[in-house]
Parts: C-alpha cells; structure tokens; sequence
C-alpha cells in the first residue's frame, strides 16, 4: 500500500519501523529576549546602519570594481530602482549610529542635571580611532595585506587608468578655465577608492554634572534593556530605557567593547566606576568592573564612554546640527563639542556658552487622567496602589476624580459596585465596566501644571543667538489635551539671518529634544508647508529665510517609532495647536513687516527727493531771503524816525505751508501736497519759533545762512 509519503504522516522506514517527525526548521518555538529584539531591529531605535549609494550604472556593471568594491562581505542587495544611468547600491555600512549615540548620551545628561535644578554644564568628545589603533587596543596584531584584491578597497589596473586619465581631463579643464579668466573650481582631492575598512572607530566621551546614578542602579541601568527611571507620567527627554543600551548593543555588535560608566551622586565621597556589556540572549548587564573610587574632587555627575563603529564624515553636520539646535532650545545649558583626530586639519571645538541662568522649573511627576488609561494600567494601578477601597483609588490615582464626581461614577457603574468596595477585590469584568465608564464620562481636562516648556525667552534667546535673525516672534499656547495627555506648543517665527537658506527652514523640538531626521512627515513641517498662508502675512514663502520653530513638550509626546525622530500629523489636537501658534506668531511679524515696509517706502522717497536737494536748497534760499527782505524794507521805514520800533523789527516765523509752497514752485516733481507731507514729516514747523531781532544787514545775511542748511538737512534727513 502506498502511503503516500505525505509530510504529516509518520516517515515510514525501510525495516517499516516508525521515527518521530521532524519539525521543520521554523515551527520550532523560540524566544527573544528584547536585547536580542533591538539588536536586529536597530533601526527603530535610531540606530539604522543602511547606506545608500547612487552610483553611475554603465561605470560599474562591466567594471571588475563591482564585484570588488560591492560584491563581497559590504553588499546586501542591488535596489531595482534605477535613475537614468544609475543605481542605488544599499550597502550595510556604519551609518546613523555615531550620530544616535551622541544624541542618547546628551539628552541622558541634559535630564539628569535638570532633574537636579543644576544649570547644565556637558562635555561631548568623539575621538577618531584608526584601525591600527583599534587593533592595539583590543590586542590585534596589525597585520600587512598579502592578497591586495580581497579587500573592497582595491582598484584594478583598469579602474586606476580611468581614473588618473578623468583627472588628467579635468586638470585640463581647469587650467583652460584659468586661461580664459574663468572661475576656477577648486579641484577635488585625489580621491582614489576610499577604504571601507579605514579609521572609522570612534569613542565617544558624554560628561554631565547631573544628578549621578545609585552604585549599584548602574549595571541595569546600562546593561537590561528596557530599564529605566523615566517610565512614569511625566516629562523627560527619556523615555523609553532603551538609548543608553542600544549605544552599548551596537558597541558590543561593531567593536566588541564594553561600555565605561563614572558616576557620582551629590555629597558622596565616593565615586562609581562600572564596565560592562550586556548578555543580548538574557538581556543581563555583563559586569567587567564595578567598583566605588575615591572622589577627593566631590564633584557629581556622570561620564559614559563608549567605543563603537561610525561614520564622521557623513554625519558630521549633522551632529553640529544637532548640538547647535540644542543650544537653541537650552540656552540655560554650557556645551562643549569636540572632535578629536590624528589628522589636526579635521579636529573641531565648539563651546556654545550658557546665555541665560534661566532655567525652566523641573516638571513634576503627575497621575493619569481617566480618559487616557486602558484595561492594562487600570489593572496595573489596582495591583500597586496602596488605597484599600474603591473611591479611595479613583480619588487618588488619577486627576480630575473629585470625591463627589468619583461618588457619582461608582453610582453609575451598576449594583455590583460600591464606594466602600476593596478595591483589590474587582474581578475582570468590573474593571471593563469602569474602563468603558471612563471612556464615556466627561472629566475636566488635565491642567498644563505638570509641563514645563522652554519658555518664550529661551526660544526667542535661542533663535536670536543662533540665527541673528532680522525679525522673530514667539508665541507660548496654553495647556491643551489630546488622549488624556496635557500638551503645551510653543512656537517662534523668523525672518532673514545669518546661515538661513531662503523659504521654509523648520526646527521642531519635542520635550526640548531637537527633531532632526523624517522632517517630512512631522506635523510642524506639513503644518508649515500646507496650512499656513504666508503671503497674508506679507512673508514670500519661497523667497524670505524664514525660521520656523516649534516645541512641544507633554508627558507623552507621541512619536511615530522609539527613535524619536518625528511626530505624526495624525493628531488633530496637536496639528491644530501648532497652526495656531505658528499663526500667532505670523501676525505678530506681520505689523513688524507692515511698518518696516513703510519705513523702508519712506527712506526710498527721501531717496528720491534727495536728487533734488541743490533744488530745494535754492527754493528754501529764496524763501529767507524774500523774509529778509520785508525785514530790511521794515527796518529801512523805521531807520531814523523810531528807534524803539526799529529794534522790534523781527524777522517773522517761517511756516511749513510757505516752505511746502515755494518748494513746489522751485523744484521739479516736488507738488505741493508731497512737500507739505515731507515738511510735517520732517519736523518743519514754525520756524524761528521765537521772533528774532536782526540787527544789521550781516545779521540777516547770517540769518540765511544759518537757516537755509537746518531745513534741508531736516527736509532730507
Ligand atoms: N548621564 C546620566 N546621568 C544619570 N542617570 C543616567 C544617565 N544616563 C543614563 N542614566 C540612567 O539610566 C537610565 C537608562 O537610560 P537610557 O538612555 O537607556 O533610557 P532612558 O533615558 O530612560 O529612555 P530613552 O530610551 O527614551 O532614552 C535612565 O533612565 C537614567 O536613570
């Protein structure tokens, strides 16, 4: 009988015996521990490590270099996509990570030194590690290279020809540019084919003068995966317990170095020295050392150091970047940048300086709001609350449950309840009925007292120190909800300043940490693009250099992903307050724009009227003299018949109407409504305002004299 050999019946062998099944590969049941989870999945937490590559299809795809340089251990697919005559070449290389870190371990410092009210004082240092360094420090012999076409780096015969005669070409280029007076671009360094496998190690240094850790917190703190203590309603930069140790996973993945943590508490005499890994299948700080050291110098705080795979030079700006928009949104806090290299030329140092001892208060800790609770956390909070009874627990553990509201709640929730009830004791069913109750009863909105934005002078101080813009406004919203979650938006807006490229350029912010990557999805950026109108605001969206900056701070700032990179425009609460606020401050700027357009209208007019000023110079001219001459005709009647009269004779007040008069009569394009307008606006009034006695004819011609430069210096002025 055929037994048909199907893969669910017994395996039938020869001597007809039977032999268990086996399981095929992928139905064996398997856990992870969620070490091992972000250690494949880096990128959700920021630590991507794809590069993408657009390279020219027809250089490559008959070259011997894409076999070398793509098709060894580098390679991870061929995109599909082709542009043109290229391809994009996806390659597994250190990519966002140096940046990551450096932003995990700056943020850490930032909360610990608030959590503490210390003005912040942190010290970021990356060194350049080379790979014959790194070999010394983990006691690899460095070895010469005996087979030169194994390496990815290595150029064929062919390749070095093509190259070499490409420069030669240009070198031509060039010099025939310089010839013929043309500009002359500074010619690119001889680049050859960049090793992959040369200096791109990098120990990175975070010191703080925050709050320190407990000694013996320190190993969980660095090595479990999800383990913080920043998990409750309130607001940090933190969120998740996961940067810090995926700085470590990612050490541990690309150079296999521990992490080295010192930390101190305020008032110890100690201080902790911890190095450690982390065991990814257990997800357990792996303790090399962890010792207390003597701390003679008192001082607290922590320094983490980590050692790990990156890349500089991709990143470089936007580690600068990051640092510089921090500044913006800490201006309370001190930074120091450096970038240390074996290659001086590349080094950098960048301070940027406390500029205000103002620092927003610490946000305190606050308790759920009913409507932002789910079946989960209610029984959560049932299972550690230290209330007996049921109005006992919703007066306490959440906000806005007044005793009579929370009375009427219990009333409302059926028979089976009662205010007097133990709460420990409600079964599944239950606590479904006060979810669902929670979900349809109205509760006051949370208050806004928890949060603690950057305030408009931070944003404003920020924006004028980094930007030096030529107008800003800011604007502070007040507390708003969504889902439960108190939020508050700030926003600043800019125009004009230095480094500003022309149109949109958007900084978001989100519990004072800068947002820099997915900038195209974020709701400040889509609100910018697509709601505001910017020409009624007389801004020209695609020619001015607008700065666009919003914060927003809540106990939790829904981001899409645990990288922390964006905020979705899915929230309407959220979109609508960022409108509002960006609006807010775009009216503001218009009246500043409306007046600087009439000053700047005005100063073209005064411009043009000054052509005319020899003109006007000569039309003033024959106004004091025609003044002058009634005088003398004055004096001429009364010289020798009455004495006392003739000292009375004073040269009359020239009024602005008889300037503006003979203006228009004497100068071309000046009408008479037009100088009467720059003759009030010039501050011509009366003048002399007092009579004045002129004694001789000198006298009068001093009178002249004197007068007619004053009203055309105050005419043109
Ligand atoms: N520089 C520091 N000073 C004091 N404590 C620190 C410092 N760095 C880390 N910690 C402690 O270690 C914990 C874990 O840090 P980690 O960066 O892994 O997560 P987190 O900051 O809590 O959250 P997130 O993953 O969202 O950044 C923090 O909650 C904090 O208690």
């Amino acid at each position: 009988m055929d037994t048909g050999g199907s893969s669910e019946s017994p395996i039938e062998t020869k001597k007809g015996k039977s032999k268990t099944p086996r399981k095929t590969k992928d139905s064996v049941l398997k856990q992870k521990s969620p070490a091992e989870f972000f250690a494949e999945n880096k990128n959700i937490a920021g630590f991507d490590n794809v590069s993408v590559k657009r390279v020219m299809f027809d250089s490559i795809a008959n070259s011997d270099l894409w076999f070398h340089g793509y098709g060894l251990h580098c390679f991870v697919a061929l995109n599909v996509h082709t542009y043109g005559r290229c391809v994009d070449i996806w390659s597994y290389l250190p990519g966002k990570s140096l940046y990551t870190t450096v932003r995990e371990l700056v943020e850490n410092a930032l909360d610990s030194a608030e959590a503490i009210s210390e003005l912040p004082v942190v010290e970021v240092m990356i060194e350049e590690i080379g790979r014959s360094k790194f070999n010394s420090m983990i006691g690899l012999t460095d070895l010469d290279r005996v087979d030169a076409e194994l390496y990815d780096d290595f150029e064929t015969v062919k390749a070095r020809e093509k190259r070499l005669a490409k420069e030669a070409r240009n070198q031509e280029i060039q010099a025939k540019n310089a010839a013929l007076g043309k500009k002359v671009k500074e010619p690119a360094a001889a680049k050859g084919i960049r090793g992959r496998g040369e200096a791109s190690f990098y120990r990175v240094i975070c010191k703080d003068n925050g709050r320190g850790m407990p000694h013996d917190d320190i190993p969980n703190m660095f090595g479990r995966v999800l383990s913080g203590t920043k998990y409750g309603l309130k607001q940090t930069r933190g969120k998740y317990g996961l940067g810090a140790k995926m700085a470590l996973i990612w050490s541990k993945m690309s150079t296999g170095l521990p992490i080295e943590i010192s930390s101190s508490m305020k008032g110890q005499n100690y201080f902790s020295f911890c190095r450690l890994d982390i065991d990814i299948h257990r997800n357990i700080p792996h303790i090399h050392l962890h010792e207390k050291r003597d701390n003679k110098e008192r001082w607290h705080g922590a320094e983490i150091q980590v050692v790990i795979e990156g890349n500089w030079t991709t990143y470089r700006s936007k580690i600068l970047h990051y640092m510089r928009q921090m500044a913006v949104i800490t201006p309370y806090a001190q930074f120091l940048f450096k970038f240390v290299s074996d290659a001086s030329d590349k080094n950098v140092t960048i301070s940027f300086a406390r500029r205000t001892d103002v620092m927003p208060p610490v946000p305190p800790e606050t308790k759920y709001h009913p409507s932002a609770v789910d079946l989960l956390l209610i029984k959560r909070l049932i299972a550690e609350t230290s209330k007996q009874n049921l109005l006992q627990f919703l007066q306490h553990e959440f906000v806005n449950l007044g005793k009579s509201y929370a009375e009427r709640l219990i009333g409302e929730m059926g028979p089976d309840f009662s205010t007097k009830m133990p709460v420990k004791s409600l079964t599944s069913q239950q606590i479904v009925r006060i979810h669902q109750l929670f979900r349809q009863a109205k509760f006051d909105d949370p208050s806004g007292d928890c949060l603690s934005p950057a305030g408009e002078y931070n944003l404003r101080l920020g924006i004028i120190k980094e930007l030096h813009p030529d107008m800003v406004a800011t604007y502070s919203g007040s507390a708003q909800v969504f889902e439960g979650h108190p939020f508050i938006v700030e926003a600043g807006v800019s125009v004009g300043g230095k480094d500003v490229k022309q149109g949109l350029n958007i900084f978001r912010f989100a519990n004072r940490i800068p947002l820099l990557f997915e900038q195209g999805a974020d709701v400040v950026t889509r609100t910018a693009l697509k709601r505001i109108n910017w020409n009624s605001y007389k801004i020209n969206q695609t020619q001015d250099k607008i700065g666009v900056f919003v914060s927003i701070v809540s106990t939790k700032i829904p981001f899409k992903g645990t990288g922390k990179e964006y905020i979705g425009d899915d929230i309407k609460e959220i979109a609508s307050a960022v409108k509002t606020s960006v609006q807010q401050c775009c009216v503001q700027l218009k009246a500043k724009i409306v007046r600087k357009i009439q000053a700047r209208e005005q100063q073209e007019r005064k411009r043009n009227l000054s052509k005319y000023i020899p003109d006007a110079t000569g039309a003033i001219y024959d106004v004091l003299q025609e003044m002058a001459r009634s005088h003398a005709a004055k004096r001429k009647r009364y010289e020798g018949e009455d004495a006392e009269l003739l000292k009375k004779v004073s040269v009359r007040s020239i009024t602005k109407e008889t300037l503006s008069e003979k203006l228009a009569q004497h100068v071309e394009q000046v009408d008479y409504e037009m100088a009467l307008e720059y003759a009030t606006h010039s501050g011509v009034k009366e003048e002399p305002r007092e009579p004045i006695y002129i004694q001789s004819l000198e006298a009068e011609k001093q009178f002249i004299d004197f007068h007619c430069p004053i009203f055309v210096f105050r005419l043109f002025q």
